[in-house]
């Protein structure tokens, strides 16, 4: 991490990809994108609810560097990662006349960036693409480590691409807009990366100043620090052969709770469900027994409420599961992401059904007893 100022006002880190790039995060950046994208012309992806508040100045910083800017909006939310309005997207581009030598810029949460990206990837085999998040969700994940992609019925992220971003460009201030709940969602993911590999995230999500309009250079360390686990787990693993895997801490749960409910449950809800879940299958195991800090944190985020479903409802979302083992035989052999202690991930291939059966009705457990403190 390079630190220009000792006031944490600024931090660079690089994530070291082929070819690397780096990641700003420093307060008032977004106005400065024209100094670190340059192309002829520029498509702005964008989604109706952050556009209003900062497609302007971005418009304005490109336009002042020399850049012709296309402004394409999108609804906002998760239904925007579909095939139809990735092809909407594509014709839009072609119809403007865009070739090789322009780029696509991601202004808005990780809908926007893994969907922008995904163009950006697809449109000529490939385009210069920037991300410059405004959710906490996409600033300490999703516009780092160059997974892109959409949605299919069947199931979450079904296709996308590799695509590394040329630059991440993070601006924390604009947390003061972003909903309250969207900041605790986004809070999941940062909370993932603690779990994985900074215990000191655990505890900074924990502090008074962890809030969407706290002072700048905390959130800018805060942001900074989870960007960095991503970025040093991207580093060694850019295509997930391996450990990039462990990024997918509670995921297994949380893809088939979305994909379940047809996407009512967002992200970092279902993953902060997923986390739990992961916790208590991990302790059951006799390794690590994070429960009730995990348990704790969810209170704390207070997702959507997990609707009514059983586990006999998500095993077909959680058999499509891109961790899964070959079919070669005929049966996928399922992969789950468990703690054996914190910040020591491990993957686990022989988690019986038994297992999950057990987790699933701990959980329901848990969750209840939750309710029962909220009350
Ligand atoms: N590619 C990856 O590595 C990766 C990692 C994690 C999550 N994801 C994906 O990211 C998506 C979730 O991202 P998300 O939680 O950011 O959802 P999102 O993009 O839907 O954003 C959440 C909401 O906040 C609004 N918003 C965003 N920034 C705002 C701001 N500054 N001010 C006001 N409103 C603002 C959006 O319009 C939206 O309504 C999921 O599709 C998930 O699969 C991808
Ligand atoms: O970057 C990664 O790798 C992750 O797994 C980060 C996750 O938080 C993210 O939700 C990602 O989109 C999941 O990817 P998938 O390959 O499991 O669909
Ligand atoms: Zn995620």
């Amino acid at each position: 991490m390079r630190d220009p100022g000792a006031t944490h006002r600024r931090i660079t880190l690089t994530v070291q990809t082929t070819p690397p790039y780096d990641v700003h995060v420093e307060p008032g950046v977004l106005a400065r994108v024209g100094e670190a994208v340059s192309a002829p012309n520029v498509a702005l992806i964008s989604d109706e609810n952050v556009a209003p508040h900062y497609a302007e100045r971005v418009v304005r910083s490109l336009a002042g560097a020399g850049a012709r800017v296309t402004f394409c909006p999108v609804a906002a939310g998760e239904a925007s990662k579909s095939l139809t309005q990735f092809g909407a997207l594509l014709s839009e581009l072609a119809r403007k006349g865009f070739t090789r030598h322009d780029a696509v810029l991601a202004l808005g949460g990780g809908v926007v960036s893994d969907l922008a990206g995904f163009v950006a990837a697809s449109y000529m085999r490939g385009l210069a693409f920037a991300a410059l998040p405004t959710s906490l969700l996409a600033m300490v994940d999703a516009a780092v480590g160059g997974k892109t992609g959409i949605n299919l019925p069947e199931g979450k992220n079904l296709v996308g691409a590799f695509w590394q971003p040329r630059a991440v460009l993070i601006d924390p201030t604009v947390l003061r807009t972003l909903p309250e709940r969207e900041f605790r969602a986004g809070a999941v993911e940062l909370f993932k990366h603690g779990l994985l590999a900074d215990p000191w995230l655990l505890e900074a999500v924990t502090r008074p100043e962890f809030r969407r309009d706290g002072p700048a250079a905390f959130l800018t360390e805060t942001v900074a620090r989870s960007v960095a686990v991503k970025a040093a787990i991207v580093a060694r693993d850019e295509r997930e052969g391996g450990v990039r895997a462990h990024l997918n801490l509670g995921h297994t749960l949380a893809h088939a709770l979305e994909a379940a409910t047809q996407h009512r449950l967002s992200h970092g809800d279902a993953v902060a469900y997923g986390l739990l879940f992961a916790a208590l299958l991990s302790a059951a195991r006799g390794y690590a027994d994070e429960t009730e800090r995990v348990a704790r944190f969810v209170a704390w985020v207070a997702p959507a409420p997990l609707p009514e479903l059983s586990l006999d409802d998500l095993l077909p979302f959680i058999a499509r599961d891109k961790k899964h083992l070959s079919r070669a035989r005929g049966e996928a052999q399922q992969r789950w992401v468990l703690l054996e202690r914190v910040t020591s991930p491990v993957i686990a291939g022989d988690v019986t059904e038994r297992e999950l059966r057990a987790a699933w009705t701990a959980l329901q457990a848990r969750l209840a007893g939750l309710e029962e403190v909220s009350r």
